[in-house]
């Protein structure tokens, strides 16, 4: 039997009028009223969002939706919420089709980068709010048990506008788990806070959908998150699925040089850098990306001209010049000041692009 969340062929599409901007010449004195002009009948576009997307996510499996802007994630993600009708294609949950099932009836949380806590009601009361089939006693034991896992112990009676940015979202994380819904759906929830306090939420949000056995589908055009929250990542390009797998597989093995270039893999081998580098190119067609850990500081190793050394957060990063003139990344502890340094390659840490176009580079 088929168990969780299965997407098949999924395809979303939009259709929008576009209004007739051509405003009509203003020949009457100029305090006289112009009524806007209408749309032109039968000026629409339809755009096509997501593309033909199958993707499962099994009991307790986390996987993200990876994509720049307008990838069609969220549209994605708002199909399987029910949000969003298809237009073709189907969602199902333990392989029955939910084409039929309304959107509070689907049992899936929901959680939008914004965290739409109920203002007039205490923080207790917000996470309360979906445990309407517990009896009234329980319910803030309960509250106070999600408010306890998603690390905010004893702010059951705390004001929701007195909360920061950070807190409110660990609230509203509590709030859509209480009811225990079978698959969590999150919609950039970290995007609007700031960096520090991103990274150390998503460890929180990894920790929580774990401990409570939640599956759950994430959006986020951000790869650090994806790569430290997810299962499995699927990655999105123009509505379409380019690839989905695991962290490693995805890092080792991009499916294609579009993918390797979105995970940041900025610079391809070309022969004459893999024959000074010593390295053979993968296969004739294959490519080599290299990645933030690719080339290793090495006396012995070749030496190469050292184009720009900048600080980062932890670590130098020296930019040296290739063969071919492209430029790739050198992580150091601290600044050489050299004019050129020794590297060798590691090949445990270069990407391995198969049957990629070479022309694609
Ligand atoms: N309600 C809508 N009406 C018309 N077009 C839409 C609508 N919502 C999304 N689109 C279009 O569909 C495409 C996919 O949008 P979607 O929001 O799913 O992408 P996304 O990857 O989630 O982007 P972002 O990260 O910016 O939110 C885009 O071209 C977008 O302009």
């Amino acid at each position: 039997m088929v168990t969780g969340l299965t997407v098949r062929d999924a395809v979303v599409r939009y259709t929008t009028t576009e209004g007739d901007t051509r405003r009509p010449p203003n020949r009457r004195p100029i305090l006289s009223w112009v009524p806007p002009p209408r749309p032109k009948p039968g000026a629409t576009r339809t755009i096509t969002a997501v593309d033909g997307v199958s993707l499962d996510v099994g009991p307790g499996e986390i996987v993200a939706l990876l994509g720049a802007s307008g990838s069609g994630k969220s549209s994605l993600l708002r199909a399987i919420a029910g949000l969003e009708p298809l237009a073709s294609g189907s969602v199902a949950w333990d392989g029955a089709d939910l084409a039929r099932v309304a959107v509070h009836k689907r049992n899936f949380g929901l959680m939008f980068q914004e965290p739409a806590l109920f203002p007039n009601l205490d923080v207790g009361a917000n996470v309360a709010y979906g445990l309407h089939a517990l009896p009234r006693a329980r319910r803030s034991s309960v509250a106070a048990e999600f408010l306890e896992l998603v690390g905010l112990p004893g702010f059951a009676r705390r004001r929701v506008t007195e909360l920061s940015g950070g807190q409110a979202q660990r609230v509203a994380l509590a709030r859509s788990l209480a009811p225990r819904p079978r698959l969590m759906l999150l919609d950039e929830p970290l995007s609007a806070l700031d960096r520090a306090l991103r990274e150390r939420l998503v460890e929180v949000l990894g920790e929580v959908l774990r401990a409570t056995g939640t599956p759950a589908v994430h959006v986020t055009h951000d790869q650090d998150e994806a790569f430290a929250l997810a299962d499995r990542v699927a990655v999105l390009a123009d509505g379409a699925l380019l690839q989905v797998g695991t962290p490693a597989e995805l890092w080792r093995q991009p499916a294609s040089a579009a993918v390797a270039r979105f995970l940041g893999y900025g610079t391809f081998l070309t022969d004459a850098d893999a024959a000074t580098l010593g390295v053979g190119r993968p296969a004739a067609s294959g490519l080599m990306g290299l990645g933030p850990a690719s080339l290793v500081l090495d006396a012995g190793g070749v030496r190469l001209p050292v184009r720009a050394e900048n600080v980062r957060r932890g670590y130098v990063s020296i930019k040296v010049e290739l063969p071919s003139g492209q430029v790739a990344e050198v992580r150091a502890p601290e600044a050489t000041g050299l004019d050129a340094v020794g590297v060798r390659l590691d090949p445990d840490a270069v990407a391995v692009v198969r049957d990629a176009d070479p022309t694609a580079r």
